[in-house]
């Protein structure tokens, strides 16, 4: 796994765009405005030529990008962990679902389990951070389990279908089409076209997969939570603040090098473990990366998710009416690599155009209630190779060709799952991997 830690190292370490767009300066009042308005000049569509060294961006809110501006998206990626989306032609989220059916008696969800225990698949439940999620997957029509009801199943098809085609246009934004020499890409007729994302996850759905989920105090398992006393979990707090949120990302820093690693108890010793001395733990979920192309997010409130920058700057990404929250997944960084590059190359193979994938964490305030959210994961098959890498095997040049089964496979294998985190490493002042 020694490319994977190099690789980590070095996209995570604090790298930034070599000359990214300056964002352009506005006050708190016209950031609001151009929130509330949807406004097409917020974030700038300018493409700045003037090199910066100091953070992406200076601003401390999410842009909010309009349907009719989605050819903004490649470059906002690189410069914002996150984007609201307004004007879309997505129908109302189903949130309602997501509460029909996580709150339907607990011998019911059993039921929903799949049977080979896929956590992707179905009802799963993490009951020691409070979590519980639901599965759609399109296969057989998404009628495997699920409820009897068809309200719900066509609410929650049309939703995945709906979501699913927005996401592929977007990936078909990173696709351009260069003019002839010298005019630089354009859209104009004629030209080459460049396939940065795969034509075939445009044009299929893939692995893509979405999910309800509910973060409430009463999923907690009494029994189970905390009763060694050394299982690190979320912070303890009366109010979330950005500590909180850095508590979650080191938390679960320290629950994967803990297992299976010689250090493992001195990294639990000074790692923030929360026990439920204060007599509450928080519903969360633990800082992490998707491992698809982009997921769409909706929720309701109370807030509870927050997004790192890739200088780990935290910001808040609460739910807005009429709005999706979109993010980028693992797969953007293999797809957007420097030319000829692959991502477990490290270093060389960040360059202007890669979009990093988001860190992000779920952690609701005490006393604020339940939340409800539903997640879109675009995912291609898992054959679809999604990087190559040139290198030697002995003696001899090789191409070694990472699929996504495969980049799936090898994430999922390293214990917790959390090894993507930009901001994590920052965040806990940890040691570097
Ligand atoms: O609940 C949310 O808003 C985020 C869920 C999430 O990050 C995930 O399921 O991967
Ligand atoms: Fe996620």
């Amino acid at each position: 796994m020694a490319w994977l830690k190099a690789h980590l190292k070095t996209l995570f370490n604090n790298k930034k765009p070599k000359n990214p767009p300056k964002p352009k300066r506005l006050t708190r009042e016209e950031k609001g405005k151009a929130r509330a308005l949807g406004d097409t000049e917020y974030p700038p569509s300018s493409t700045g030529s003037s090199a910066s060294s100091s953070a992406v961006t200076d601003s401390d809110l999410l842009p909010i990008l309009h349907y009719t501006e989605l050819n903004l998206v490649p470059q906002i990626l690189t410069q914002f962990p996150a984007f609201y989306l307004v004007g879309h032609p997505l129908p109302a989220p189903p949130l309602p679902q997501a509460k029909q059916l996580l709150t339907l008696p607990d011998d019911v969800k059993r039921t929903l389990v799949h049977p080979g225990k896929s956590t992707v698949r179905g009802y799963n439940s993490a009951k020691s951070s409070g979590r519980e999620w639901w599965d759609y997957a399109p296969e057989d029509g998404g009628t495997r389990l699920t409820i009897d009801d068809e309200g719900f199943k066509g609410a929650t098809k049309e939703y995945f279908e709906q979501s699913i085609a927005l996401l592929q246009r977007i990936c078909g934004e990173f696709n351009t089409t260069s003019a002839v020499e010298g005019e630089g890409e354009t859209e104009g007729e004629g030209g080459e076209k460049k396939i940065v994302v795969p034509q075939d996850i445009i044009d299929h759905v893939g692995f893509s997969t979405m999910r309800y989920l509910r973060y409430s105090p009463v999923i907690f398992d009494e029994n189970k939570e905390n009763a060694s006393g050394t299982t690190a979990v979320a912070a303890i707090a009366t109010t979330t603040s950005n500590e909180d949120v850095k508590a979650v990302g080191s938390s679960s820093r320290a629950s994967s090098k803990s297992t299976g690693s010689s250090k493992s108890s001195s990294i639990q010793k000074d790692t923030p473990v929360s026990t439920k001395e204060n007599g509450y733990t928080l519903p969360r979920m633990e800082a992490h990366t998707d491992h698809g192309v982009l997921t769409l997010m909706t929720a309701t409130e109370p807030s509870g998710l927050y997004v790192w920058d890739r200088n780990g700057k935290i910001f808040s990404a609460p739910p807005i009416d009429n709005t999706v929250l979109i993010i980028a997944g693992d797969l953007m960084t293999h797809f957007t690599a420097a030319e000829g590059k692959s991502p477990l190359e490290g270093e060389q193979a960040v360059d202007e155009k890669t979009v990093l994938p988001t860190v992000h964490a779920v952690v609701i305030p005490k006393g604020a209630g339940e939340r409800y959210s539903v997640a879109v994961f675009l995912r291609p098959k898992k054959d679809l190779v999604v990087s190559r890498r040139a290198m030697k095997k002995d003696g001899k040049d090789e191409v070694d060709e990472m699929t996504f089964g495969r980049w799936a496979q090898e994430k999922g294998d390293i214990k917790g799952r959390r090894c993507w985190m930009l901001g994590q490493e920052k965040l806990s002042g940890g040691e570097d991997i």
